[in-house]
């Protein structure tokens, strides 16, 4: 049996706030688990990164760990209910200055700008555009609107303009308080919500080496600016996610598709994973089955090249929490077996900069036509593997690395299986045989497979890959 190569982002929040439900969430296929500093007091989500690496360090899994700053998000703040039912043509009142819990007469948002921001006309999304309304008028501090299109307004959802041009700067005070804050918790990915510009993502690049953090950074893409300057920022950034709840609000949720592909395509020409993200298997937040629409959303976005695909409230607050996990696997293991999903066509006429870029294109020519059980990749800090995972393949690619830190930031990439491995410990001139005899007792490997070996000469410097052997796999110890 092949492993599932499209990795899986699970949120957590009240529905898994337990160790045995994040155990579960790993068990079930969670390659990576997100935190969402969006909700809770950072002492509470500062808890669940510690549990969330204590489950995988008992697990003796590799897992990353995302931690998603909140960003610029507008939202409308308590209610004096548990929720408003809002009705076509009634009306709301959206009042920045309000603090205590709001009713339609008046609803408090975190964003003091607003009255000044809107014109009587504009189209205010709110809930990933679930209610829609209109301005009617502006009075002071006051926004009058009426509802075009009703539904249940839970507190604290996000609040949008159609067309974007709300305008919070990128990186907030609490965002830059986290990232200080975060420092020396266990964290592989920081996800940054909202950048306009590549200097966003330079400037919270900055943050994190003041406090030493080596966290990769993800681009979330979500506001209109972000596709105009999609190319620098990909390139700012150490992989992206298609944040499709925001972004179809802000671009109108009928050019996702399209986007959705754009932006994967841009990811991989400048070799960056990818993280496909929201309402994926939403009907699964109260239902045991996903509809056919979500299944074939699943699969459309591993047949575009995404890296992962990502769960929010299913996983966070959703009934079914652990299934939707064990069947998000099943969907992603189906749509890997498509003849498209295979088509090994990318890069063959474009010239390699580096040798660990020609040796990764060569390791993945030869996988893809000589019968081979698995790439055996040593590596330091997992470069040589991303490139690697960027071309189609099904033959999977184990990456083992010394480094805990490399292990779990190449949980990210499509098709590649971290393993711990410690080569420091083996005291020879070459060490291929000993991993190989490691991927055997670890059942991954039988002897006599056939395998190639990628490595380079010099243990404890990245981006040295140069050597490439074709293998047979032994027990040596
Ligand atoms: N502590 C929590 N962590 C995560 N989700 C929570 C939490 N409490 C409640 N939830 C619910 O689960 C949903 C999880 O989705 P997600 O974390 O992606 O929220 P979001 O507000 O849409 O995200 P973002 O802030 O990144 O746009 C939320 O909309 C919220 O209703
Ligand atoms: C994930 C997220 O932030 C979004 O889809 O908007
Ligand atoms: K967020
Ligand atoms: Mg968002």
């Amino acid at each position: 049996m092949k492993p599932r190569r499209t990795k899986i982002v699970a949120t957590l929040g009240p529905a898994t706030d337990s160790k045995s439900k994040i155990t579960d969430l790993i068990l079930a296929g969670a390659n990576i688990l997100r935190i969402n500093l969006s909700h809770g007091t950072f002492e509470q989500q500062k808890e669940k990164i510690l549990l969330a690496k204590e489950c995988a360090t008992e697990l003796n899994k590799i897992v990353g760990i995302l931690v998603d700053l909140q960003g610029p998000k507008i939202r409308i703040q308590a209610l004096e209910e548990r929720y408003l039912n809002l009705q076509e043509n009634d009306s709301i009142v959206l009042d920045p200055t309000i603090t205590y819990p709001g009713n339609t007469d008046g609803v408090g948002v975190n964003h003091p700008e607003l009255p000044k921001e809107v014109v009587v006309g504009d189209e205010l999304l709110l809930d990933d555009g679930r209610i829609t309304l209109s301005v009617k008028d502006i009075q002071g501090s006051r926004v009058i609107c009426q509802v075009i299109s009703g539904g249940k307004l839970l507190p604290f959802k996000g609040l949008n303009k159609k067309g974007g041009g709300l305008s919070l700067p990128s990186l907030t005070e609490k965002d830059k308080q986290d990232i200080r804050s975060i420092t020396g918790l266990p964290i592989d990915f920081v996800a940054l919500s909202f950048p306009k510009t590549a200097d966003d993502i330079r400037y919270a690049r900055s943050l994190l080496k003041e406090q030493n953090n080596p966290a990769h950074i993800v681009a979330k893409i979500e506001r209109a600016e972000a596709i105009e300057n999609i190319d620098e920022i990909i390139e700012a950034s150490d992989a992206v996610m298609v944040a499709r709840g925001d972004l179809g609000v802000e671009i109108g949720y009928a050019e996702l598709p399209g986007i959705q592909k754009y932006i994967i395509n841009r990811a991989s020409l400048s070799d960056k994973a990818v993280i496909t993200a929201t309402q994926m298997m939403e009907s699964m937040i109260t239902n045991p089955i996903p509809t056919r629409a979500e299944v074939s959303d699943v699969a459309n976005a591993i047949l575009d090249g995404t890296d992962a695909v990502m769960l929010s409230a299913e996983t966070a607050s959703g009934e079914f929490p652990i299934k939707v996990v064990a069947i998000l696997h099943e969907i992603c293991k189906a749509a890997e077996r498509q003849r498209f999903a295979r088509a090994a066509r990318n890069r063959v006429e474009s010239l390699c900069e580096r040798s660990d870029e020609s040796i990764a294109m060569a390791a993945m020519y030869i996988a893809n036509h000589l019968k081979i059980k698995a790439i055996v990749a040593l590596t330091e800090s997992g470069s040589t593997p991303l490139l690697m995972s960027r071309i189609r393949s099904t033959i999977p690619i184990y990456a083992m690395s010394r480094h805990a830190e490399t292990c779990r930031r190449m949980t990210l990439f499509k098709g590649v299986h971290p393993v711990y491995f410690d080569v420091t410990q083996f005291n020879a001139w070459d060490i291929s045989k000993y991993a190989l005899d490691k991927l055997i007792q670890m059942k991954i490997l039988k002897e006599g497979d056939n395998v190639i070996l990628t490595k380079g000469n010099i243990i404890g410097i990245g981006g040295n890959t140069n050597t490439l052997k074709i293998l047979e796999a032994k027990n040596v110890t």
